[in-house]
């Protein structure tokens, strides 16, 4: 965490008058290998006593980190002033020309831009790098492309994330993302029957705007503070006891005896290990969720190298 706290806007009309500053621009959902690659070259321009600038374009689409991570995520990382504009009819009509000279330079004063190579914005998309290289000649402030961030020959892109999210591939996201996809939430009470006829665990809702993986068993590790337990989580509406209305990330704790209600948890998705499923019984459950248990266990003692608790 750095000692300053990060500054916010949503209005494109409210945006600060900064100094002179470093930005990067997209819509930067997931802050994925390459959105922390611009990031990170911003926030190096901090150094020669820049503000380190990140404006994204906003889609209300499901994220891969929720409007709250992001923030969180941001201001972890050191940035000073994060945009949050959503991607109106405004936005999209405006010419990049005008873009650049109205909130660009009169309003934040760039001195740095860092983009991707495939950036486009503005009226039918026709901001791009180049444009974007002409108006820094013509205003005075540096662009600087920054070269695709790859997996293998793939660049890597929010859309990458979401498809392999989609298919539950929690390892794959991983790697793309640089850190395990997680959620957070606040620990809920559930119906209490897990409690009495199968395990304590920790139930929380994820945000509403988050995209999840799809409804299954995982494996994780929740972290609430500074501690942190490896477990095993179901994502879904636990169709055996009757469905729940609402989408639920439950977890068994291993070696976990705290009441731990209230408490924010976090999350982090390890890897897949079945599809949830609704059971005859709970005696059948329960011998499932032993399988699960196990598997788990293995996982964990076979990667203790890696995955640290
Ligand atoms: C690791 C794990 C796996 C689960 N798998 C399933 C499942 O496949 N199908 C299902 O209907 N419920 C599943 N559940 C949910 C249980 O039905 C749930 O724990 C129980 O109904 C208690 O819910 P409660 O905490 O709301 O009382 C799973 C729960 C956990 C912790
Ligand atoms: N893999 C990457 N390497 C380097 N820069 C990237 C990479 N991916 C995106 N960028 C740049 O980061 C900024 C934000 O990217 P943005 O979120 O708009 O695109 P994206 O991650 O490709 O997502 P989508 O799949 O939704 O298009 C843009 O300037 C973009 O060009």
């Amino acid at each position: 965490m750095t000692g300053v706290i990060m500054d916010y806007q949503k209005n494109i009309e409210k945006i600060p008058q900064v100094l002179r500053c470093a930005v990067t621009l997209g819509k930067f959902d997931g802050l994925h290998r390459g959105h922390q690659k611009l990031i990170q070259r911003v926030l190096e321009k901090k150094e020669q006593g820049l503000s380190a600038v990140v404006f994204a374009f906003d889609q209300s689409n499901r994220m891969i980190l929720s409007h709250e991570e992001r923030r969180a995520k941001l201001e972890t990382m050191g940035v000073d002033l994060f945009l949050e504009c959503p991607l109106n009819e405004r936005l999209r009509h405006m010419l990049p020309e005008v873009f650049v000279k109205e909130i660009l330079v009169d309003r934040l004063h760039v001195g740095f831009l860092a983009v991707g190579q495939d950036f486009r914005f503005g009226y039918e998309r026709k901001g791009n790098a180049q444009l974007l290289q002409k108006m820094g000649q013509q205003y005075d402030f540096q662009v600087e492309v920054i070269p695709d961030e790859t997996d293998g020959k793939r660049k890597i892109s929010s859309t990458y994330v979401r498809e392999q999210l989609n298919e539950g591939k929690v390892e794959k996201v991983a790697e793309l993302l640089g850190e395990y996809f997680s959620t957070t939430g606040e620990v809920l009470h559930g119906r209490g029957l897990g409690h009495r006829k199968l395990m304590p665990t920790t139930n929380l809702v994820p945000p509403k705007e988050k995209l999840m993986p799809p409804n299954g068993v995982y494996i994780t590790k929740s972290r609430f503070g500074d501690q942190q337990f490896h477990g095993i989580t179901n994502v879904g509406y636990k169709p055996t006891v009757g469905a729940e209305e609402f989408l639920g990330v439950e977890t068994y704790l291993f070696h976990c005896d705290q009441n731990l209600y209230g408490q924010k948890s976090v999350v982090s998705f390890l890897k897949f290990l079945r599809p949830e499923r609704r059971f005859d019984s709970l005696e059948k459950l329960k011998a499932q969720l032993m399988a699960d248990i196990e598997k788990a266990q293995n996982y964990f003692e076979e990667t203790s190298k890696n995955v640290d608790c």
